[in-house]
């Protein structure tokens, strides 16, 4: 079979749908078995990722406009569909009638030469419908369902969202996740400068700019290449970790020569931050329970070049002798990473309320058996990507009506972090405002 983009993009969706892979997974094995190089293989992640993403939005394109729904169509001509109905409605650099007629030859290709005609009239209609009606029509009765329907989002997040943000923030939020990620990276201070790393970055033709609140961070914008090709990368003078992942570190605020547990901290972005900060004097114990991810952290701390780090390989719920020992935990717990859907295509689909009521009871256990690790006086951040108030605010206003002797601390007035503070003292960085992943991150103190 002739090695397209379009044919590895539907191999690797193909992956997604019918076996359930991760569409990050699922892309970097096709890629890996292909010869395609640059721009191709830009275009087949853009493919991938793209109508992943816009799933409902696609789905709801077909429903218009075929005798059976979406859901009921051959699950290999859905994935097809989709990449037709992607490449026309939302990707510029794509004619309509290259669209069109690459859709076809793929059906044709993949066991549906007999429905040509029907890819051909479905996406022919779907183009002109386009041209003069406005997505979604008939327009829906609700502000969720718009959203929803015209962003691709499953109604519950939008309502979560919209409880909080109202309607036109909601929008602008929908809006932002859809996009392309950006790219941050956080220098090595021990190995070098910002000024320097900067200066190198632009010498070899990478356009990058000094973030604004962490004094550590570049933003790359235009195209990379591979990561690990850029200077520095194999020296250690930098990591990639998004702006707001950077805060939780500052908002630590860890001291040389201290003791301090980082109870979820595979593959290592904040634990070698931690480490940083201290100077590498002092000791950062790195645990988790995913040895697989842990080799990561490895790798990283040995690229770094920092020594103050020592692996626990567990269950931070488990019995682990740490009481009283640390003076901060940071507990960056697992959660829906409801804040970085634009990173995750397929997580939007793969969360549900359930599987995040699941999370809140794994939070609230860590939490309960991390907070026994903090000195008397210490303190502990609790952190997690996602936007979701039953894994951050209900998580922390639950822990402290069964902690009476715990408190929030607000962070220092001239800390990185300062400018975010809520009232409540905790933070919560909300992507469209302050263009960096969402997170949330509060800091207790134990009294
Ligand atoms: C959000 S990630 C941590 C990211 C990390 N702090 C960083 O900055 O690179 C959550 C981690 O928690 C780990 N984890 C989940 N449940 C755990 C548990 N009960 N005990 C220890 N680690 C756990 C997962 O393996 C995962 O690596």
């Amino acid at each position: 079979m002739t090695e397209t983009p379009r044919q590895i993009a539907f191999f690797a969706l193909r992956d997604v749908h019918r076996r359930g892979a991760y569409a990050d997974v699922a892309l970097d094995r096709w890629l890996r078995q292909s010869q395609l190089e640059g721009v191709d293989r830009r275009f087949v992640t853009e493919l991938v990722y793209g109508s992943v993403r816009r799933m409902r939005s696609l789905d709801f394109r077909i429903d218009q406009l075929a005798k059976k729904p979406a859901d009921q169509q051959p699950p290999d001509l859905r994935t097809i569909l989709h990449l037709g109905l992607y490449q026309l409605h939302y990707l510029d650099q794509v004619r309509a009638a290259a669209a069109v007629d690459t859709t076809v030859e793929l059906a044709k290709t993949n066991g549906f030469r007999g429905l040509a005609g029907f890819v051909n009239g479905l996406l022919r209609s779907s183009h002109r419908r386009s041209e003069n009606r406005p997505f979604p029509d008939p327009a829906p009765a609700s502000a969720i369902e718009r959203l929803g329907i015209e962003y691709s989002y499953p109604d519950w997040i939008v309502e979560g969202w919209l409880t909080e943000l109202g309607e036109a923030e909601t929008e602008e939020l929908c809006a932002f996740f859809n996009q392309t990620p950006t790219i941050d990276l956080r220098v090595n201070p021990l190995r070098t400068t910002r000024a320097e790393v900067e200066a190198q970055l632009q010498a070899w033709g990478v356009e990058v700019q000094p973030l604004p609140y962490s004094p550590q961070g570049l933003r790359l914008t235009g195209s990379i290449g591979a990561i690990e090709k850029l200077p520095g990368f194999r020296e250690g003078h930098w990591v990639v970790q998004d702006s707001s992942a950077q805060l939780v570190a500052y908002l630590l605020n860890p001291q040389p020569d201290e003791m301090i547990i980082d109870a979820c901290a595979a593959p290592g972005g904040k634990t070698t931050h931690i480490a940083e900060l201290m100077g590498d004097r002092g000791v950062v114990v790195a645990c988790d329970r995913t040895p697989s991810r842990l080799k990561k952290l490895i790798y990283n701390t040995e690229r770094l070049g920092l020594e103050s780090v020592q692996i626990c390989i567990a269950d931070s719920r488990d019995f682990l002798d740490f009481d009283g020992k640390a003076d901060r935990v940071l507990l960056d717990a697992p959660c829906s990473g409801l804040g970085t859907l634009h990173r995750h295509a397929d997580a939007r689909w793969r969360q549900t309320p359930e599987s995040v009521q699941e999370l809140t009871v794994l939070q609230g256990e860590l939490l309960n058996a991390t907070a026994r690790w903090v000195k008397p006086g210490g303190t502990l951040v609790y952190s997690t990507c996602t936007l979701h108030r039953a894994e951050n605010e209900s998580a922390i206003a639950a822990f402290l009506d069964a902690h009476p002797d715990w408190s929030i601390l607000p962070p220092a007035a001239d800390s990185a972090i300062a400018p975010f503070a809520s009232a409540e003292g905790w933070i919560k960085l909300w992507p469209h405002r302050h263009h960096m992943d969402g997170f949330f991150m509060v800091q207790l103190a134990k009294k």
